[in-house]
């Protein structure tokens, strides 16, 4: 999104995934298992799709559920959300940081009339890229929420509440404390600016809330090894975002089920040479990683 700036988010992580080297452990190595266990849902993959927007949004998800991928949806009113979910797809509305609280009281009850899997609200989006200003996106106005307001919109409803632009062990607590059931840890596309890459805090982020958490590392991942980097240090799950947006404009439903079996595929080639049988035994020692950055 910045590419032409300094500090370009987007970049710093690419960069950074791409230094990450993966051990070789295969010698025995057996058949892997990528079955996912998520809110209670099992899944073929832990892909989902980002909490993408202004897209097909029901062919993304139709596509994901032949995969058997679990789908996250961003911005939109609750016509399309109820259009995602007449798919069958378990679905993750991520609902924006609405100035008009309505707008968002109202999509939590329709996703929990609805049947949706989870609901959640991307917090990095309520503020400005380049002042403290609260943003206006698609005409709409945004405002960061307080911890207050926060809490209410997670005892709002029965379904587990992710919040996703958590990205440091401070925030992971805080949103814990507050009740969240996960976090998707996202700059959304450099919405920061020098941000930490979010595969780069995942261990630190893990350590801190242990299981309490779900963890979902979402942000340029592309292939099926750069989600394995994101697993072995400690998410649960991936999403793809604009990875998935070219096979959805040329081929639909199909290409977007087609480009995340091949991540998977990807990702069982990197377990098997790592000697991971599934996914509840990744083992970030198989992670090398260059010596430099250090925590502040
Ligand atoms: C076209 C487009 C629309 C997006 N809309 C939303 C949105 O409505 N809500 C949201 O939380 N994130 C939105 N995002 C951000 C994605 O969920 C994700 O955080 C970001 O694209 C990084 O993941 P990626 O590198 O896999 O694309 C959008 C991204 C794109 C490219």
């Amino acid at each position: 999104m910045f590419s032409e700036a300094r500090g370009d988010s987007v970049q710093i992580a690419r960069e950074y995934m791409d230094s990450l080297l993966v051990e070789s452990r295969v010698v025995g190595a057996v058949k892997p298992d990528t079955t996912f266990r998520f809110l209670g849902e099992t899944f073929s993959m832990p892909f989902m799709t980002a909490a993408l927007s202004h897209l097909d949004l029901a062919s993304m998800a139709e596509g994901a559920k032949e995969a058997g991928a679990c789908v996250s949806i961003g911005m939109g009113g609750n016509e399309e959300m109820g259009k995602v979910l007449s798919t069958g797809a378990k679905v993750i509305k991520i609902i924006k940081p609405y100035a008009d609280e309505k707008e968002i009281m109202s999509r939590i009850e329709y996703a929990e009339e609805h049947g949706a899997l989870a609901v959640g609200m991307d917090v990095e989006h309520a503020v400005n890229v380049e002042d403290a200003e609260d943003s206006v996106v698609m005409g709409l106005q945004m405002k960061q929420p307080t911890l207050e307001e926060l809490e209410k919109y997670i005892r709002a409803t029965k379904l587990p509440f992710l919040i996703k632009g958590a990205l440091s062990a401070a925030d992971a607590l805080r949103c814990r404390d507050l009740g969240a059931a996960g976090l998707v840890l996202s700059h959304h596309n450099g919405l920061m600016r020098y941000a930490v890459p979010p595969v780069m805090i995942l261990p630190e982020i893990r350590k801190a809330v242990g299981s309490d958490l779900l963890l979902v590392a979402d942000g340029g991942i592309e292939t099926g090894f750069d989600a394995f980097k994101a697993l072995a240090r400690g998410a649960d799950a991936v999403t793809m975002g604009k990875a998935l947006m070219g096979p959805l404009k040329d081929k639909g439903a199909e290409g977007v089920k087609e480009a995340l079996q091949k991540a998977n595929g990807q990702l069982q080639a990197m377990m098997i040479r790592t000697g991971t049988k599934n996914l509840k035994h990744m083992d970030p020692s198989v992670i090398w990683e260059p010596a430099g950055y250090r925590h502040g």
